[in-house]
Order: C-alpha cells, then sequence, then structure tokens
C-alpha cells in the first residue's frame, strides 16, 4: 500500500534495500546508508508502513535527530508525501534528542516545584558567551579571544557529551591550561543560579533517568517505536539516554552513515554506530548502497577518496545515474583569481541553467567573505547559510579597526589599552597606567609618555617612530591601509609573536581582509564598509524564496544537495584542519584526519552534477601547498594515470635540486613502502600515507630513507 503510493502519487520507486528497511517491524536494526540514499524518505515510509501495515498508533512511533533543521525537514515530508494518506499524520512525534531531554527536565521541575533557565538559544545566546569571558578573565586577568572562546566552549560540550570525570576533564588534551579551573567554575555558577546550556540538558536528563526508576518507566512509555536518524552523531551520552528509555522489546531503528561523521570535535562518537552489532546481540543490520544524487563520475571519485579512511563499515556505494560531469580541481594563481574565476564559472552556469542550484562551500568561514564581496559588487543575490560574518568580531578585525580609530583619536585610553602591546612602541603595562593616571583626558597619550615618564632612550625613538606611523596611516588608500598597520605600525611582527593562532591562519584572515579593503579611500570608511557588507549578508539572510546560490560552511551544507557545487580554498593547513596540540597522539592526528576526510566527502557528495574543487597557489603573496587530499582525489580522476607521471617526475626533479621535502602533502619515496604523501609533520617525526597504511617515521631517520631511495634512482 504505502509503496504503491508512493509510486503512484510521486513517481518514488523504492529499491529493493529501501523497501527491506520500509518492512522492518520489530527490535533492534541498524540501517547503514550511503550519502544521496534517500534516509528521509526511507524513514518517513516506515513510519507510514507501521501506521498502515502494522496497525501502529501514530503517536506510539518517535523519531528523533540531531537537528532542529532535521526534525522540521522530516516532519514536513512526512506530511507531504503521507497526509492524505494517514489522516493522523500529525501525531507521529518528530524531534531533536535535545527537546525530549528538555520534557523530562520539564516535567521534573513541575513536579518538584523546581525552575531552571536556559542559557543558550536563539535569544540567550550571548548569555553564556559572556559567563564565559568573564570566567576566563578571573582565571587568566586578560580578555579572551574569539578563538579561545570557541575553544573552550567546544571542549565543554566534548566533557558533557562523554560524561567526564573531573579526573578524565583534567587530563584533557588542550593547550587551555586552566580549563579545568574555568569548567567548575562555570557549572558551580550555573548550579547556584539554576542555569543549564545545551549540554546540561543532555547530562541532567540522563542522570534522571538512571537515577530515578519512575521517570525512567515513565518515558519509556512514552513510545513502542524509536527511530533514531543520523545516527553516526549521536554522542555517548544521548545514545545512553536512548538506551535507559528504551523497553525490553528494544524496538528501535537507527539509521545513519559512518562516513558523513563530521562532529567527533564536538562529541559525537563513531564507534557507537561501530559497535551497535555488538550491544544488540539480536539486532538486525540493513544497507542502503543506492545513490541517487549524484552523477556517477562522482561518486566513483569520492568513493575511491573515502575508501582512504580505515575505521568505517564497508559499503558497496553506487548509483545508477548518468555520468554528467567529471569532478574537477582547479589551481589558481592566488586567492583573487579564485574569487574571480570561480564567480565568473557560476554566473556562466546561470546563463546556461536559470534554474540550477548552486553550493559553494568551505572549510572556514572566511573563505565566504572575498565571494560575498564579489557577488555584491556584480548585484548577484545569493544566501549565506551560517555565521559567515562572525570573522568581523574576530579579534584580529577588532585589532586592526581599533587601531585605525586610535591614529584618528590619540587621547582614548579605550583603544590603545587593547593594543598597546601588539604595535611597536614597546609600550610596558605600568608605563601606560602611570601616565593613565596623571595626564588631562584629552592629552596624546604616547606623547604623555613621552614628555612625563622617564624613559630609556630606544624608546622614545620608537615611540616617536609610532607616532609617526599613526600619523602616516591616516593618509593612506586601500590596501595600503593594511600593509602599514602590518608593517610599519608592527602588528605582523604581534601576529608572528601570538602563539594562539597559527600563522596560516591569520594568513588566510589578512588575505581575506586585503581582498575587503582594495577600494577604501581612507581608513575610517573600513568600519563602515564591514558594517555595510554585514548589513547586505543579513539582508540576503533574511529574504524569502528561492536563490540560486548558496554560501555555506561544509559543516552546514550535510543533508543538503546542489546541482553544481564548488569547494573552494582546498589548501593545505585548511583542509584538513588538523589542531596542533603539544603533546597530540599519533592515533589522536589520524582519527582528525580521518574526520576531515569525511567532511570533504560530505562536501563532494553534495553535487547533483558536478563538483569542482579550487585551491590557489599563493595566499597574501606566500607560497600555498594545496591540500593532499587533492593527491588523493586526482588519483581517482580519468587522468590519473598521466598526471601521476607529472607529479612524479616534477618531485624527483624537485629533489634533485635541493634537499627533499617533508611539509604536509609532499609527496615522498621510501625503499620499502613506495611513493606516500607526508600527512603530519612534527619537530622529531612525520606521518607518511603510503597507499592505504600510514607509517610514523622520525624525521632523522625519514631524511636517511628517503635521500638514500632517490640516490638510487
Ligand atoms: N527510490 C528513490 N528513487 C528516486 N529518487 C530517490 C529515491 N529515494 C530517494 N530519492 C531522492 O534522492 C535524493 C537524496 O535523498 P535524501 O536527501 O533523503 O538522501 P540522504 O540519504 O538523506 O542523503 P545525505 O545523507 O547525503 O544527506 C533526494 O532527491 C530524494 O528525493
Amino acid at each position: 500500500m504505502v509503496l504503491n503510493w508512493l509510486e503512484k502519487q510521486h513517481n518514488i520507486n523504492l529499491n529493493y534495500q529501501q523497501i527491506e528497511v520500509i518492512n522492518h517491524f520489530s527490535g533492534p536494526a541498524l540501517v547503514l546508508a550511503v550519502a544521496g540514499a534517500g534516509k528521509t524518505t526511507c524513514i518517513c515510509a516506515r513510519t507510514a508502513n507501521l501506521v498502515i501495515e502494522k496497525k501502529v498508533e501514530p503517536s506510539r512511533i518517535g523519531t528523533l535527530t540531531f537537528s532542529k533543521a532535521s526534525a522540521v525537514d522530516m516532519e514536513y515530508r512526512f506530511s507531504k508525501l503521507f497526509a492524505p494518506l494517514i489522516p493522523e499524520a500529525k501525531k507521529v512525534h518528530f524531534s531533536t534528542i535535545h527537546s525530549f531531554c528538555y520534557q523530562i527536565l520539564k516535567q521534573h521541575s513541575i513536579q518538584t516545584q523546581s525552575s531552571f533557565h536556559l542559557i543558550e538559544g536563539r535569544s540567550q545566546l550571548n548569555h553564556k558567551n559572556t559567563l564565559l569571558r568573564k570566567i576566563y578573565h578571573y582565571h587568566y586577568h586578560d580578555f579572551i579571544s574569539e578563538d579561545t572562546l570557541e575553544e573552550i566552549d567546544r571542549l565543554i560540550g566534548y566533557a558533557k557529551n562523554h560524561l567526564m570525570t573531573k579526573e578524565e576533564i583534567e587530563k584533557l588534551d588542550t593547550n587551555i591550561e586552566k580549563f579545568s579551573l574555568i569548567y567548575d567554575t562555570y557549572e558551580q555558577y550555573k548550579a547556584k543560579n539554576h542555569l543549564l546550556d545545551f549540554n546540561d540538558l543532555l547530562t541532567k536528563a540522563y542522570l534522571l533517568l538512571l537515577n530515578n526508576r519512575k521517570y525512567r518507566e515513565f518515558f519509556s512509555r512514552r513510545f513502542d517505536f524509536w527511530q533514531l536518524d543520523e545516527f553516526q552523531d549521536v554522542s555517548p551520552v544521548q545514545w545512553e539516554i536512548i538506551k535507559l528509555v528504551l523497553k525490553n522489546d528494544k524496538n528501535i531503528l537507527c539509521v545513519g552513515d559512518d562516513d558523513q561523521t563530521i562532529y567527533s570535535f564536538r562529541g559525537s562518537s563513531p564507534s557507537i554506530m561501530l559497535g551497535f552489532g555488538e550491544h544488540f546481540s539480536k539486532s538486525k543490520k540493513y544497507y542502503i548502497e543506492e545513490n541517487f544524487r549524484c552523477g556517477s563520475e562522482i561518486i566513483r571519485v569520492s568513493k575511491g577518496f573515502i575508501q582512504n579512511n580505515n575505521h568505517r563499515y564497508h559499503k558497496n556505494i553506487f548509483t545508477r545515474n548518468e555520468k554528467r560531469e567529471v569532478p574537477e580541481i582547479v589551481v589558481y594563481r592566488n586567492e583573487k583569481e579564485q574569487v574571480e574565476k570561480t564567480i565568473h564559472l557560476i554566473s556562466n552556469r546561470l546563463k546556461e541553467n536559470k534554474n540550477c542550484s548552486i553550493g559553494i562551500l568551505y572549510r572556514k568561514n572566511v573563505s565566504a567573505l572575498p565571494i560575498i564581496h564579489g557577488l555584491l559588487a556584480l548585484e548577484i543575490p545569493f544566501r549565506v547559510r551560517d555565521q559567515a560574518t562572525k570573522v568581523f568580531r574576530h579579534w584580529m578585525v577588532k585589532d586592526i579597526l581599533d587601531i585605525i580609530d586610535y591614529a584618528y583619536h590619540p587621547h582614548q585610553e579605550d583603544l590603545l589599552k587593547g593594543i598597546y602591546y601588539r604595535i611597536y612602541g614597546y609600550i610596558k603595562k605600568e608605563q601606560l597606567e602611570q601616565v593613565l593616571n596623571t595626564r588631562s583626558p584629552n592629552q596624546h597619550i604616547i606623547k604623555s609618555i613621552l614628555t612625563e615618564l622617564d624613559i630609556e632612550e630606544y624608546q622614545v625613538l620608537k615611540l616617536n617612530k609610532l607616532i609617526s606611523s599613526l600619523e602616516e596611516l591616516k593618509t593612506k588608500k586601500g590596501r595600503n591601509i593594511l600593509t602599514h598597520i602590518l608593517q610599519s605600525i608592527g602588528y605582523e611582527e604581534f601576529l608572528k609573536r601570538n602563539g594562539s593562532i597559527s600563522i596560516t591562519s591569520s594568513d588566510h584572515i589578512i588575505s581575506v581582509l586585503y581582498q575587503l579593503i582594495e577600494k577604501i579611500e581612507e581608513p575610517l570608511e573600513w568600519r563602515n564598509y564591514l558594517n555595510e557588507i554585514e548589513g547586505e549578508i543579513n539582508k540576503f539572510k533574511a529574504a524569502k524564496g528561492h536563490q540560486n546560490i548558496t554560501l555555506s560552511s561544509i559543516h552546514s551544507a550535510k543533508g543538503l544537495e546542489y546541482d553544481y557545487v564548488y569547494i573552494i580554498d582546498v589548501t593545505e593547513n585548511i583542509i584538513p584542519s588538523l589542531k596542533a596540540e603539544a603533546q597530540i597522539s599519533e592515533k589522536n592526528i589520524i582519527d582528525q584526519i580521518e574526520e576531515e576526510r569525511r567532511l570533504f566527502y560530505v562536501a563532494m557528495t553534495r553535487a547533483r552534477n558536478k563538483v569542482t574543487m579550487s585551491t590557489s597557489s599563493k595566499i597574501s603573496n606566500k607560497e600555498q601547498k594545496e591540500s593532499f587530499f587533492l593527491d588523493e582525489i586526482k588519483c581517482q580522476l580519468p587522468y590519473a594515470k598521466s598526471l601521476l607521471k607529472t607529479i612524479k617526475k616534477h618531485y624527483d626533479d624537485a629533489m634533485t635540486e635541493r634537499e627533499i621535502s617533508l611539509d604536509i602533502g609532499s609527496v615522498v619515496f621510501h625503499h620499502k613502502f613506495g611513493e606516500g604523501v607526508v600527512i603530519h609533520k612534527k619537530s622529531d617525526f612525520v606521518v607518511v600515507k603510503f597507499g592505504r597504511e600510514e607509517k610514523k617515521i622520525s624525521i632523522e631517520y625519514a631524511g636517511k630513507v628517503l635521500r638514500k631511495e632517490k640516490r638510487e634512482r
């Protein structure tokens, strides 16, 4: 009946693997699906089948997802597909795990006449960040950078999702030395003020269910049939909650694609999916391996690429779709060319087909800005899915704007307080405090240091130079504004000294700012201009209706599809983006690379017709290597053989001219393992990927082996 309905009313012919899933009735089941396999269609059809064929009450079926957007989307699709067939379709429950936990806590608060307030959510977002900022300042006596704030937030989520003990939190692999102190203070403050963040919804609900039999029984009666979508994203605490509310019959159907696990950094754990069969010894396992979305060339290339991961279920990914277009790699000369040519390619696509959909995807939100700038200039409409403008509040952008403002307002102490140690002049904290206590409010602060304090000769020279550089800044235009701040005012020097941001990532931000600042006539215009761009982006974001072009981070593009996908900035250190913690283990590096590879796979499989991956040879005028993922993809392309020969020749030639390069992405040769790619580099070792195997080799040893091999050639 359901199959007939889908075929007749919606022209959807389910394949035999999908039909098997739809017919699954009771007991635990794991559905291993591939990208574009119609997971949502399957869950909706199985729900309809339970109601129509198995006579299950619609309100007894509960489907949980991980994001609000997916829950809303599924509810909408279920109603669109089956509302005319199932009069009580609205009674089927679709929600997020968080909202399920919220109901548990709400119930508890009613019964115990206690209350709690959320410090996250649409209107509350800043509350949590404000609290973390204050706690950081309390422990470090310093202001927190946006990067550190994000990292602390992530670590808190990670610890909670893994139900970590105090001892485990103390041992967490992080550069933030006082993290466990910050964590304790945060927890104490929330407990005292009855506040909860989103992750607390999970941990508190878990504890309630674990320690209170009545709650456990009450909520396990909530549904007879449970379905869990995006199972690959489940975290340990979420999985514990689900297991606690399952009744003895364990009617749960979990659907996911382990190749699309992209939230491990936040707490999801692929091992839960991989261990499903061990947990439920009598479970069934289904596969849906046909991709209905992508052209066969995209499937062939992306499948070969993801097979480089070792920790995954083997799946026979296939499609019956035609070839469509071969995935393409484009190496541009510099970041500017990448933006211009990408927009040009997109415009041509739209000329060919004004209804086609285009996704521009990137690993870091900052990559979106030059494209946005270019699209705005050409008045091409677009949509931005996530917070691309967050970079405008990045501390580097704030510093640059403050330096400009300070040049115009040299008496303003608030401005100088934030930047005095980030610019030339060697101003010490005590000197600044001393002069701020004695000078009158309208006095030029740096001049006051010169006239009122007893300072060394070298500093007199530096301060005089700084005063004239700040004056000179007011005369600069366009790119020269930024160059002057970086070089003459000393901001570049500070970036190099500062360990909290990698040079590559500051280079990336600077390169983006260079592109945005080009047409600025005088420094003071810069702040307004950034506000204008932000306003435009928000306008486009709010605009309803269809837009051909969508800009999105790869993370936010999960679950979506476009006719044409452009993945930009596929550059070393941008993707894969690896954390460079001091004590990081080899296993951790490999796990991170595998997660990044999954992320790239998600990006590629968003495309129906063609995926174009681009990189630029230079960023901020500095040579830039392409991501080694592109080497892995090149091996899958039709022209791979001849291309590999070229690469090999290129490296052979290069090696005869200079020492072998052990930089990430370099192709190297080992006497036993053959050709490999350097995928990670530390001061004393490198990790080299030879085919599907990864080897950790000490730098000293690697140097010897690789040179020996080359000499023999
Ligand atoms: N049996 C089918 N025949 C034809 N098209 C189908 C079938 N099942 C699903 N589709 C279509 O395939 C596309 C992918 O489906 P869907 O977005 O549900 O996949 P998914 O498994 O959620 O993908 P991903 O995990 O990559 O986001 C959709 O356009 C959907 O309508």
